[in-house]
């Protein structure tokens, strides 16, 4: 692990209203939050699972509103929490969350699936999205390839994806959740955010995860092609 050490990490489900209780950080140590949106089975639940829980699931099935994880990491002596929220992509599974997704964002991460030109094609109303609730134009954002390791079914391929990166001025990565060769790339996307956001908010204090209304259930250089 070659940018910070992991400390401790969290995973929680979250689908509608509530509390949490005996989850929240303790206070004042610093927190970001950060998105992981785009079409349904592209992977976010994976990649994210990669990086809080150091491994591919054994099993996913499609996130119901959101599913929360955090890990802390020290960067450069400081203890910091990555709050991933892994949200659904489907239309029917997000509605009553999307307002809770957006709210206190510090970065976005955009995902399709290499093997599914469709989730490519997704992406600019995801990046839509994003502008209908209002998120700042300088929040880090990054493109995100993902399941680089079924290199016989790609179908979107690495020029294109680099010009529509290049468009909306974001870095591209194309990674593999599963492969474990590519468990340091995964974890490399989510640290080189991370310290983005750590050099960006120099003076942010940290802020629980938005708790109301929500139920519980029980820098690497950017890359452009991929590194299976
Ligand atoms: N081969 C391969 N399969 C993957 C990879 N990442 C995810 N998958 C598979 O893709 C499917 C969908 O993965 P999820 O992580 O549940 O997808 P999601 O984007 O969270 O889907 P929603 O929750 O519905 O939005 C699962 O069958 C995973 O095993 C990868 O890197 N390589
Ligand atoms: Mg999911």
């Amino acid at each position: 692990m070659a940018a910070g050490d992991v400390e401790s990490s969290l995973e929680l489900s979250l689908t509608g209203s509530g509390a949490l209780p005996g989850a929240l950080p303790p206070a004042r140590s610093r927190i970001f939050k950060i998105i992981v949106i785009g079409d349904s089975n592209v992977g976010k639940t994976c990649l994210t699972y990669r990086f809080c829980a150091g491994r591919f699931p054994q099993r996913t099935e499609a996130t119901i509103g959101v599913d929360f994880r955090e890990r802390a990491v020290t960067i450069d002596g400081e203890r910091i929490k990555i709050q991933l929220w892994d949200t659904a992509g489907q239309e029917r599974f997000r509605k009553s969350m999307v307002q809770h997704y957006y709210r206190n964002v510090h970065a976005v991460v955009f995902v399709y699936d290499m093997t599914n030109i469709a989730s490519f094609h997704s992406l600019p109303s995801w990046i839509e999205e994003c502008k209908q609730h209002l998120l700042a134009s300088d929040i880090p954002r990054i493109l995100v390839g993902n399941k680089c390791d079924l290199r016989s079914a790609i179908q979107v391929p690495t020029d294109l994806a680099q010009k529509f990166a290049d468009t909306h001025s974001m870095p591209l990565f194309e990674t593999s959740a599963k492969n474990p060769n590519d468990n340091d790339h995964v974890e490399a996307i989510f640290m080189t955010l991370a310290h983005k956001l750590k050099s960006h908010k120099p003076l942010m204090l940290s802020q629980p995860p938005d708790h109301d209304e929500i139920h519980i259930k029980p820098e690497p250089k950017p890359i452009t092609s991929c590194w299976c």
